[in-house]
């Protein structure tokens, strides 16, 4: 059978374009990802032939091989692991079969186009970030070779398939001869990169990026016979870099093997490595990584945690390993009581491994107080990549609710930089009884706020949630250190109660402006609910307001507005409940209009200045008004009274 060109995917086409082009620093990684590559092939298989010994009954010792031939002027990169068939070959090498594929190529196509105008440099790096981050590691290859051709056969199959591409637009695949159980990658090395044909240049990459590796990288030197019993000589030290002491492992070491576990670029934020003995024995080694996956919050994303028995790989799928809320964990885990053939779906519901989930989740969130005391402003950074996530842990888990409540940090109306709850309550004023939040789309709408004018004059902190998940968990957690939570924008303010800062600075009742009171309001109030008719739930007078006339509130039994916003807009809420327009008596606007709904026909008179007023409460909400061609036409009224 001839063999068969095939188009690559057109985001594999712009990857491919974009590593062979623009990546100038770093080359030397593809080494690293094809030895990682190898490694978790190795890994498949002897899971495999737990089940299913007979795939490993010959070559029984799995190891990678890397061999330079510089009178080719190829380097192979070949494993004896679990091999691809021909399918597997053109799914995996061919397409890029995950969600956020494409905001990746956007990010990094951006990326290359900055590191293009610089050469190199931090966005150079940047890009092999985003590369390391999403994995396209195989696709490496093509920043040091001209052209790779894959031979692979799988294990258990008798047909072996050759893969080969320039890395330009299409690749051929047909059959091939060659036997050997696993799969080789030889690189036909581009003229400039002929470096990576030195022993010595090897060993030293080989060293650096895969020491940790837990299987035998062996280096084959060309200049020996083939038959020299010291030809083939192992770089690595091999052996699982968990296993070890924490002693005998270096930063290097940990980031090293961070770098391969996670399929990541950044350093680890955080490394724990932990060998738990007692009624279970297991060791973790978990990271926490520097910065935010770019597909952190697909909802298809997995954790990242591998789960070993006694070394042998068995899934980096098992579903209750790590709590969701922790699903950015990196590394490790390696159980000494799990049975060797268990199988994926025992793992299911299995109490051995709840158990050691509650323990990994309380050593991290220990581990993550410690950072949040030690290194306060190093912490900030975790959280703001990693906050929205461990957020989600409020609501999914009570039992990690106090924990979490600890170690969760706001931005606030009052203060720079991110603030605890902690802090929080140690800076609540006299006479006040809640901590006071607010939550919407960004910082500076929520700044803007209406509802935050009152609390500002008394210098009354409030915490400013910007993440979807706030909406949430604050409908399961009601309190913190005897303490409601409570929406600035839901039921009522009792800013009357708290001592604010305008009396500390010994601002006299007097400076504040008159206010409409008594009969006055009520007529007010009246004519307003009597013209907004069922567009509002009510009408009342508030202190939370100091510059603006009117905002819009939620009722105490309703939805938050922000929440009922965000679920109508997902279509998961017909409609809004209608909220309560609450007015400023000390604003100018709202006197004048309290005169006038005093004269006779008063209330008539109000009908367009009422809906001028809910309307505008809408805008400061940054909703879209329900009926825009009526409020020009009443703006327009309004406007030529005033001009006339
Ligand atoms: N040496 C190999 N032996 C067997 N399969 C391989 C080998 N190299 C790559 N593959 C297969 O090709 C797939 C794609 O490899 P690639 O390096 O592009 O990404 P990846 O390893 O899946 O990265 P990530 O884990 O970040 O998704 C792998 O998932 C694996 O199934």
């Amino acid at each position: 059978m001839t063999d068969q060109t095939m188009q690559f995917q057109a985001e594999v086409a712009k990857l491919l374009h974009i590593v062979t082009h623009s990546l100038y620093s770093d080359k030397e990684i593809f080494l690293r990802e094809l030895i990682s590559n190898a490694s978790d092939a190795c890994d498949k298989l002897r899971y495999a032939a737990l089940t299913a010994p007979e795939l490993l009954t010959e070559d029984t010792e799995l190891k990678v091989r890397i061999a330079p031939d510089p009178k080719a002027g190829t380097l192979t990169i070949a494993d004896n692991g679990i091999g691809m068939n021909r399918d597997e070959l053109v799914e995996n090498l061919g397409t890029i079969a995950r969600s956020g594929t494409e905001a990746f190529s956007r990010q990094l196509e951006e990326a290359a186009k900055e590191a293009g105008k610089e050469e190199g440099g931090k966005k150079g790096a940047e890009a092999g970030r985003l590369i390391g981050q999403f994995g396209v590691g195989f696709y490496s290859a093509f920043m040091v070779a001209d052209k790779v051709t894959v031979t692979s056969r799988k294990a258990g199959e008798a047909q072996a398939w050759r893969w080969e591409s320039d890395g330009t637009g299409s690749y051929t695949i047909g059959e091939a001869d060659e036997g050997q159980r696993g799969t080789t990658i030889t690189l036909h090395l581009a003229k400039a990169q002929k470096e990576f044909l030195e022993p010595a240049r090897l060993r030293t990459v080989i060293k650096t990026y895969s020491d940790h590796i837990s299987l035998p990288v062996m280096l084959i030197d060309p200049e020996k016979a083939a038959d020299a019993e010291d030809r083939e000589e192992q770089v690595n030290a091999a052996g699982a870099l968990w296993a070890r002491p924490k002693s005998e492992v270096s930063e290097e070491q940990y980031r090293e093997f961070y770098h391969h576990v996670g399929r990541a670029f950044d350093d680890p934020w955080l490394t724990l490595h932990a060998h738990v003995e007692g009624k279970l024995d297991y060791t973790l080694l978990l990271f926490v990584p520097s910065r935010r996956p770019f597909d952190l919050f697909d909802p298809d994303r997995r954790h990242g945690v591998k789960l070993f028995v006694r070394r042998v790989f068995i899934t980096d799928d098992c579903e209750g390993l790590v709590p969701p809320w922790l699903r950015f964990l990196r590394g490790v885990v390696d159980s000494s009581d799990l049975p060797l053939n268990v199988s994926r779906e025992m793992l299911q519901n299995n109490p051995l491994v709840a158990k050691i989930r509650a323990t990994l989740q309380k050593r991290v969130l220990r581990e993550l107080e410690r950072k949040a005391e030690k290194a306060p402003e190093d912490y900030a950074t975790f959280w703001e990549a990693f906050g929205p996530v461990l957020k989600e842990g409020l609501y999914e888990d009570r039992e990690a609710q106090e924990s979490l409540l600890k170690l969760a940090r706001f931005h606030s109306s009052e203060r720079d930089g991110l603030v605890s709850l902690a802090d929080y309550v140690a800076a609540m004023k006299e006479g006040q009884s809640a901590i006071y939040t607010i939550s919407g789309e960004s910082l500076e709408a929520l700044r803007r706020s209406p509802q935050l004018e009152g609390f500002r004059a008394k210098g009354v902190e409030v915490l400013l949630l910007t993440d979807a998940v706030d909406d949430f968990w604050q409908n399961t957690v009601t309190e913190f250190d005897g303490k409601p939570f409570q929406s600035v924008t839901r039921g009522a303010a009792d800013l009357g109660e708290i001592k604010g800062k305008a009396k500390d600075d010994g601002e006299s009742d007097e400076a504040k402006p008159e206010k409409v009171e008594g009969a006055a309001l009520g007529t007010l109030i009246a004519a307003l609910k009597q013209n907004l008719g069922e567009a509002v739930k009510d009408v009342r007078e508030t202190d939370r307001l100091t510059d603006s006339a009117v905002c819009l509130v939620a009722g105490d039994a309703d939805l938050d507005m922000h929440l009922a916003r965000m679920l109508k807009q997902h279509q998961r809420l017909d409609a809004a409940p209608a909220r309560i327009l609450e007015i400023n008596p000390g604003h100018p606007l709202i006197r004048r209009l309290a005169e006038r709904a005093g004269e006779p026909g008063g209330s008539d008179a109000l009908a367009d200045a009422a809906h001028l007023l809910l309307d505008q409460a809408r805008i400061l909400e940054g909703e879209t008004l329900p009926d825009p061609t009526a409020f020009a036409r009443r703006m327009t009224a309004v406007m030529t009274q005033g001009v006339g």
